[in-house]
């Protein structure tokens, strides 16, 4: 490993000194003081709504702040937008790519560049730089074949393009197998190692032991804590964040055995949606009251296509290949199936699972207004029961809102997945798909939902999670299966199965992938 030139002595790269942010009248970040130093992973850290994003938004110019000042090498300066920042040294990569599909590599990237260079001049500087770094790319692959690791470091290099001594990177492990975590992590290293600092958020804490210098905790929008994260526990790091301790999963039940099949679905395939999308290919999958099975792959694998199949937002024309408590359903739509007692929970929160213009108790009507649910009085919505309704969903799954009914937009990302998960799983749906259910979401949250999708299968329900979080799967799946373009593994027991092993599979090295037999387990 190449050696970082983190110094823990030497003058901040970037200080950024009581800055504070109001929304109105409420305080997103609160007086706050970050020292970033060169050669540093430095982890930002803080429970969902705690003020990371605000924070970096304003070092990155995005956003601007109330009050506070930053010095750069020393010296103070304004940060007024993105461009500025990256003139500054500030490069950004975010967390959802902003990459054309039909476009080359180096298309794309000359798109972002202000300086004008023959694509033949660019294509050389992208090898040039993927070589140094340690991330292999084609520039003249076309994103739309390119896996979601390939197209993260897409935007590294294009980040790296423009010479930045600081790199803002937001949970940029989540959409990674550990395979290919591993791999940008050396590329962390190759950067550290000649003076680049990061500034690193994650909610992952085993990861952020493992590579970050120094770390500051936000908690309520102000620093609680700075440590050497090197030196704690994951537990301890997340008891700093949260304030209290976070409570450790009980699934003391085990699966009921024997009971019946609430979800199946039987060689169901389906034609891509779009150039683009995956086409399902004979998929075939069980899941049994009380049970969670868990679905892993890596993004872009067919997990959006087969979540729009089982929650008929795209039907299909055979009725049979998917059935909720043995009623044949898969022409039907999304309404039709709730009807049948099932709930469903899209991977994007707002804009697909949530109106973010929309008030949290409108929200809640998105999704229950077809089954009633004591929403409606004589016809008419009451509001009262809505309002109701929210608070509940609200307080048990501790949604923090600056006001008692804000619009959804208003929410940080983890409060609105929170929100989202807990209108679902209030209705106590017999049958529960969910996409990637504690995206975003920090540890004392994940931990909130998953008990609950662990109690909700032990009540008798049955849960599909589509996930890329393998912590995440062998936490809460008592089987899992593999989705590879398009095919789903036969699903396997995840006891004893190891997280490297479905990586292995996720990746497509491992065993042959056998979904043509049309078998999966599920005893
Ligand atoms: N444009 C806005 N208008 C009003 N409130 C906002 C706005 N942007 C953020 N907030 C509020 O500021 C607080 C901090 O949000 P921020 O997105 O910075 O948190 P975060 O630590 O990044 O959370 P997460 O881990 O969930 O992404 C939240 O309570 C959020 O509701």
């Amino acid at each position: 490993m190449a050696q970082s030139r983190h110094r823990p002595d030497s003058p901040p790269l970037l200080h950024a000194i009581g800055i504070t942010k109001l929304f109105g009248s409420f305080k997103a970040n609160d007086g706050i003081d970050l020292a970033i130093r060169p050669g540093e992973i430095h982890a930002l850290l803080g429970e969902n709504g705690a003020g990371k994003s605000t924070l970096v938004k304003i070092l990155y110019g995005v956003l601007q702040p109330t009050e506070g000042r930053i010095l750069w090498k020393g010296q103070p300066v304004g940060i007024p937008n993105p461009s500025t920042a990256r003139k500054l040294g500030v490069g950004m990569v975010f967390q959802h790519f902003s990459l054309f599909e039909a476009l080359t590599v180096v298309e794309n990237i000359a798109l972002a560049l202000s300086d004008r260079k023959s694509r033949s001049a660019l294509a050389r500087e992208i090898e040039t730089i993927s070589l140094e770094y340690g991330l292999p790319l084609n520039p003249c692959s076309v994103i739309a074949d390119l896996s979601v690791g390939e197209r993260q470091r897409v935007e590294i290099v294009r980040c790296l393009l423009q010479n930045p001594e600081l790199i803002i990177m937001d949970e940029p492990t989540s959409v990674l197998t550990p395979q290919e975590a591993d791999d940008l992590f050396v590329t962390l290293d190759r950067l550290t190692a000649r003076g680049c600092a990061v500034l690193y958020i994650s909610h992952r804490l085993e990861e952020v032991k493992r590579i970050c210098h120094h770390a500051t905790i936000l908690r309520h929008g102000k620093v609680v804590s700075e440590c050497d994260p090197q030196k704690e526990t994951a537990a301890k790091l997340a008891t700093m964040m949260v304030g209290v301790e976070v409570r450790k999963l009980s699934s003391d039940l085990p699966p009921p055995q024997n009971t019946r099949t609430r979800l199946s679905v039987q060689n169901l395939s389906m034609p891509q949606p779009h150039p683009f999308a995956v086409a399902l290919s004979n998929i075939t999958l069980e899941v049994k009251a009380g049970e969670v099975m868990g679905i892993a792959g890596i993004a872009g694998n067919g997990q959006g296509e087969l979540f729009d199949a089982l929650s008929g937002e795209r039907p299909c024309h055979a009725a049979n290949s998917v059935s909720i408590d043995g009623k044949p359903c898969g022409d039907m739509g999304v309404t039709a199936r709730r009807r049948m007692g099932a709930a469903f929970v899209p991977e994007e929160r707002l804009g697909h699972g949530a109106v973010p213009r929309m008030r949290l108790s409108d929200n809640v009507l998105l999704t229950r207004h077809a089954t009633g649910d004591g929403l409606l009085r004589g016809g008419v919505l009451n509001p009262d029961a809505a309002r109701e309704l929210s608070d509940r969903v609200s307080r048990s799954f501790d949604v923090r809102k600056g006001t008692p009914d804000p619009e959804a937009g208003s929410l940080s990302g983890g409060n609105l997945q929170k929100f989202v998960i807990g209108r679902e799983i209030d209705r106590q749906p017999g049958v529960l798909v969910v996409s990637q259910p504690t995206w975003g979401v920090d540890a004392g949250a994940a931990a909130i939902i998953r008990q609950a999708l662990i109690d909700l299968a032990r009540s008798g329900s049955a849960i599909l999670v589509i996930s890329q979080d393998l912590d995440e799967v062998l936490e809460i799946a008592d089987h899992v299966a593999v989705i590879s373009k398009g095919h789903l593994s036969p699903s396997r027991p995840t006891s004893g199965l190891t997280r490297e092993e479905i990586g292995l599979l996720m990746g497509g090295m491992g065993e042959p992938h056998s979904a043509d037999r049309g078998t999966a387990y599920a005893g």
